[in-house]
């Protein structure tokens, strides 16, 4: 479970983040949404304790981050959106170092099943450094998934994945969240958070233009009307980008009437 209280975070006086809230209960994927600046890897970072909120709280499976980091991060896999993976190690001795990490049984079996997944299996016993960047990024995604997290938190996931592999993920996730653990992640490709998210937020600027399952944004933002893409996130997204820009200008004219 991921609680999000009042989550803000400001750089200087700019508001990355502005009073977030959200909930993601176990068996859901949720989408964190958004333009280029919204303020989702600020809050995928507040959510792994890489930064600190300037107010409110974040918590995962019950542990406040700040508060309780250890107990918070051993429920956690995060697949960050550009992974860090030490060169000199083999995809095996990076994945063995995880799994004793977390003490996950059967290690080397399980690595043997990831890898063979990934069609990554001749590749196993090469050094990261000589890993492409989509073989890279499934490796990280491995890494996350091997000690089987209560709560899997995901920056940008699909990038640099070929179309066969970033189906495998998608139906990762799916079967993640269907175990009864909770699936966060961010993305800019509507298409995917649409068939694959049960909930979304989407952020623009730091603040929240609608949250809530397809059906709820639908009715928000009216866009229930018929056609091949009456209701499609793409438009969802767009009305509510529109919506924000009509109200931004409506507060503009009335500091300015002239
Ligand atoms: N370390 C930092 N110092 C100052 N400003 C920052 C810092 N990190 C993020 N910001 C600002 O916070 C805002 C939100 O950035 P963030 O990276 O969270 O956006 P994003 O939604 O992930 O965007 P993108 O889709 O482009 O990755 C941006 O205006 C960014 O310039």
């Amino acid at each position: 479970m991921i609680e999000v209280q009042h989550y803000t975070k400001r750089f200087g006086r700019v508001a990355a983040v502005d009073d977030l809230s959200f909930t993601v209960h176990p068996g859901e994927i949720f989408g964190l949404l958004g333009s280029n600046g919204a303020g989702k890897t600020t809050t995928i970072r507040a959510l792994v304790g890489l930064t600190r909120p300037t107010a409110g709280t974040v918590r995962v499976q019950g542990f406040d981050v700040w508060k309780d980091p250890v107990r918070a991060k051993a429920a956690f896999g995060y697949i960050p959106d550009r992974p860090y993976l030490y060169g000199k190690l083999t995809a095996r001795e990076l994945l063995r170092f995880v799994g004793q990490l977390y003490r996950v049984p059967g290690t080397d079996d399980q690595i043997s099943r990831w890898l063979d997944l990934f069609r990554l299996t001749d590749f196993g016993n090469e050094l990261l450094e000589t890993y492409s960047h989509g073989m890279r990024q499934k490796v990280a995604i491995i890494a996350a998934m091997l000690p089987d997290p209560p709560v899997l938190i995901v920056d940008e996931p699909m990038v640099g994945l070929d179309p066969h592999a970033a189906r495998q993920v998608r139906e990762l996730f799916r079967g993640h969240a269907d175990r009864g653990r909770t699936v966060l992640l961010t993305t800019h490709s509507l298409p995917l958070a649409e068939a694959v998210c049960d909930r979304l937020v989407v952020l623009d600027r730091g603040r929240v233009l609608g949250e809530g399952t397809m059906d709820d944004l639908r009715a928000r933002t009216g866009t229930a009307a018929g056609g091949v893409h009456g209701d499609s996130l793409e438009r969802i997204f767009f009305r509510l980008l529109e919506e924000e820009q009509a109200e931004a200008d409506r507060r503009r004219e009335a500091l300015d009437p002239a």
